[in-house]
């Protein structure tokens, strides 16, 4: 029986929401340090078979038969008439991927998942502890625990496909850019069909790359493959090309926060909202042009001098630290001179501009009021850089970028009351390998 476990991590959208959605448009994607877990136990079979255990969630299990249709492919069938599409198109993917290279897929799988605190609502629910993970165990099956943002899906599909591909690729290796594709695009094509839409990835690729610059792939890519449903077509072939033969042309740069500074993401409501948030704002894009072009374009610009001046303090505190420490006392004493400083406030504050002009326009509530009124409460605080909302913005969630000694998660200002801080931080690498030993007693 060979054993392996993998982590992935959850993200946070700083800016870019909804222009990543165009491939012109760059994102900087933040991965935070709630992960989430495969253990995978896999041992040679007569016939392939594929158990998946969440233990955290009412011991939810998902256990899967495969069978061949006509056209050769291979269709997951699970056995109990459970539903998880995310599980099962991952499963579908992998398989159907590794038995058009003509591989031996015949093992009997199974794969435990674990998801660390901060992407659920951590009601009704007991902390389990290893010495070495902290779990949260729920007496609800997963569908019926809120969820909190940080891209469990995305997450779930990256370590279930790390975890399935390193039973069918022996010299499977996470530092391995090349393998790292692979993951990413076979869990690409697993989370678009899953989720049954294409979205702009960003969530999938900070699990797999970690902290990133990115800018999407079209859509087109994944809309244009065959159901493996259809008469005649080998779908493994299909995949096999995608996912092997055919340049994405997307981008991710490893990115990572200025020394000094960290991220504070803070959870102000339960259940994000973005499928309907995506929708109402591409109905306004697409009934306000060209003036939507021209906001585009703003926000663009905001998002740019958002990234560049990142970049340039990323420099400095490499190149003049005389210059970036007294640039940090800045932010410590709340009175910003240096210009990347100014830069920075002045970019995010742009973005917002926008995104509320969007909000009153096209009745969308990418920054409500109440949100407004938070983060113009947040950015006066000292130790604080800028606060935005995260990803599609709405209700749930804001992000603060501050100085490590910033004390806002201690302050007794009221109009932090509805905010709770989460236990997390940035990181910076996405895909890891862990050590099964990591997991005992829960698995
Ligand atoms: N630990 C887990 N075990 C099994 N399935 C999971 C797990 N975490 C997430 N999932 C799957 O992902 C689904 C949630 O994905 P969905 O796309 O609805 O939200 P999401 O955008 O990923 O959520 P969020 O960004 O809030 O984490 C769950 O209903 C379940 O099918
Ligand atoms: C609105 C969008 O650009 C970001 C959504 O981010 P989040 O799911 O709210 O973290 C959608 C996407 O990129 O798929």
């Amino acid at each position: 029986m060979i054993q392996r476990a993998f982590s992935a991590p959850g993200k946070a959208l700083l800016v870019g929401g909804y222009l990543v959605l165009d491939q012109e448009y760059e994102s900087y994607v933040v991965a935070l340090s709630s992960r989430m877990h495969s253990v995978v136990e896999s041992k040679p079979s007569d016939e392939i078979k594929v158990k998946v255990i969440s233990s955290q969630f009412n011991n939810d299990t998902w256990e899967y038969s495969i069978l061949k249709n006509s056209a050769g492919n291979l269709k997951p069938l699970e056995i109990n008439g459970l539903k998880n599409p995310f599980v099962e198109k991952t499963i579908l993917n992998v398989l159907n991927f590794f038995n058009a290279k003509k591989s031996n897929v015949n093992y009997e799988i199974t794969i435990k998942i674990f998801s660390d605190p901060g992407f659920h609502s951590e009601n009704e629910s007991k902390v389990m502890f290893n010495g070495k993970k902290k779990f949260n165990f729920h007496k609800k099956t997963i569908t019926n625990v809120p969820k909190t943002g940080l891209g469990s899906s995305a997450c779930l599909v990256t370590v279930l496909t790390s975890a399935l591909v390193s039973v069918f690729l022996n010299d499977f290796n996470v530092n391995n850019e090349e393998n790292l594709s692979l993951i990413h695009n076979l869990a690409q094509v697993a989370h678009c069909q899953a989720q049954g839409k294409v979205g702009s990835g960003f969530d999938v690729a900070a699990a797999t790359f970690g902290s990133i610059l990115y800018q999407r792939f079209s859509a087109d890519l994944i809309n244009s493959l065959p159901s493996f449903e259809d008469e005649g077509i080998n779908y493994g072939e299909h995949v096999l090309n995608l996912v092997n033969n055919t340049d994405w042309h997307f981008t991710h740069h490893r990115i990572q926060l200025p020394k000094g500074l960290r991220l504070i993401m803070g959870d102000v409501n339960t259940g994000s909202e973005t499928t309907k948030l995506v929708a109402k704002v591409k109905a306004w894009y697409n009934d306000n042009m060209p003036e939507s072009l021209n906001v585009y374009k703003s926000i663009n610009d905001g998002n740019s001098k958002f990234i560049s001046s990142l970049t340039i303090m990323n420099e400095l505190a490499g190149s003049n630290v005389e210059e970036y420490n007294l640039i940090l006392k800045e932010i410590e004493q709340g009175e910003f001179k240096h210009k990347v400083l100014t830069d920075i406030s002045e970019s995010i504050l742009k973005i917002r501009s926008n995104f509320r002009n969007i909000s009153k326009e096209g009745s969308v509530d990418i920054e409500p009021a109440v949100q407004t009124e938070l983060l113009n409460n947040v950015i006066k605080q000292r130790g604080v850089l800028t606060a935005m909302i995260p990803g599609a913005g709405g209700y749930d969630a804001i992000s603060i970028i501050a100085t490590n000694d910033c004390n806002i998660k201690k302050s007794s200002d009221s109009s932090f009351e509805n905010v709770t801080f989460l236990d997390l931080k940035q990181e910076n690498f996405g895909l890891l390998e862990e050590e099964t030993s990591s997991y005992d007693s829960f698995t």
